[in-house]
């Protein structure tokens, strides 16, 4: 089963400490949403309310239509699969997997058969018998998420499921969750604060900061059309480079930066229009500098720089560049590994226009 969720205007406060302000999140059925951000920005305080293991102190939430806020976790159509996910020692996986099932009342026959086509689902039907000692950390991982979804909840609520696994065994579990996903279609909402595994696992990832949503979209708008600063800061590494925004017309902007002028068009401007005389900051991921003259498109040059520091990583290198008359600003850039770029050289930097994202340098 699965259903679509909405909270409105959820706001949690401990004492006089804000936890969750003001949150509000659409989410479709279906849809594998990640909660991403630092420790502390309210994330297991979210999927809490939605669980009915804590109440909002205002704002309202509805699963499947049906309005939950005050509903114990026990009546809503939710399961939560905890980072420590304390399978029964003494069963057999086969009686950790029914256990829910156990606690609804299903009997032994429906159980066991239940119990066995979701150890099938995620790859351990053969180990039905087998108890939990006798598994690898991901094997147990599994029969966490086989033994969460026998229930079949609507929404599958995971708090940092895979943060015990070491990290390759985490993207390699990270691509089973979104398979099973897939092929339950239940909806997942899901914690981490680990940038690549919401990017590996998302629909939709809700990008979180001091109680805070800061933005909400498909990893790849997030990534190439952040809305925040934290947001573009938080997904992966970016250049800021500030500036201010002189001349306005319909088309978009000029912005004036120490690396010197550039022409945006409008839809550079994610956070909403441009006004003249309102400080900015130009958001660019290194893999978009590239020196003048190479690559395709409109580009602009950004004035020239020193390679102060240079590294070859296989796919490209790594440079860090000093803007010659811009000593305040720090550029890293990744250039193609089909060039040498060495220590001591000087580029002219260029970036195509389309790939910069200008957001309030103060964003509120
Ligand atoms: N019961 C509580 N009483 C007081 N403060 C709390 C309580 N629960 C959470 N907080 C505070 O609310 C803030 C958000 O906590 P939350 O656990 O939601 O963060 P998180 O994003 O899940 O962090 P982490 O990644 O470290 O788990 C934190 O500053 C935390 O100290």
């Amino acid at each position: 089963m699965t259903a679509p969720v909405l909270i409105e205007n959820a706001t949690k406060t401990f004492g006089s400490f804000t936890a969750l302000d003001d949150v509000s999140l659409d989410i479709a059925a279906g849809e594998f949403i990640v909660l991403l951000g630092p420790s502390g920005c309210g994330k297991t305080t979210l999927l809490s309310i939605l669980g009915g293991f804590l109440s909002p102190s205002s704002g309202r939430i509805a699963i499947g239509g049906k309005e939950m806020t005050h509903v114990p976790p026990a009546r809503r159509p939710t399961t939560t699969m905890f980072q420590d996910y304390a399978l029964f020692p003494h069963m057999k996986l086969k009686d950790n997997v029914g256990f829910g099932l156990r606690m609804r009342g299903i009997g032994r026959a429906e159980r066991e058969e239940r119990a066995k086509n979701f150890l099938d689902l995620v790859g351990l039907k053969a180990s039905a018998d087998k108890k939990p000692h006798e598994l690898s950390g991901g094997q147990r991982q599994r029969v966490a998420l086989a033994r969460a979804l026998a229930v079949d909840p609507d929404v599958l609520l995971l708090d940092e499921p895979l943060g015990a696994l070491d990290l390759k065994l985490r993207r390699q579990m990270q691509d089973e969750l979104k398979a099973i996903q897939k092929r339950v279609g239940t909806t997942f909402v899901h914690v981490t604060h680990d940038q690549e595994e919401a990017m590996a696992i998302a629909d939709r990832i809700v990008v979180m900061n001091q109680g805070k949503i800061e933005d909400f979209g498909p990893p790849s708008e997030i990534y190439m059309r952040p809305r925040s600063l934290f947001a573009a800061g938080f997904m992966g590494e970016v250049n800021f480079v500030p500036g201010k925004i002189r001349d306005v017309d319909g088309t978009g902007a000029v912005v004036e930066t120490a690396l010197g002028k550039v022409t945006l068009p409008k839809a550079c401007f994610t956070a909403g229009s441009p006004s003249a005389g309102q400080g900015t900051m130009l958001c660019i991921r290194p893999e978009h500098f590239r020196r003048a003259g190479e690559g395709d498109g409109a580009v602009t040059a950004l004035g020239q720089a020193t390679v102060s520091n240079s590294a070859f990583f296989g796919t490209h290198y790594r440079c860090h560049l000093a803007p010659n008359g811009a000593p305040d600003i720090s550029i890293v850039a990744h250039m193609p590994q089909s060039t040498v770029v060495a220590e001591g050289q000087v580029l002219t930097l260029a970036v195509s226009v389309g790939d910069i994202v200008a957001l309030p340098s103060k964003q509120a």
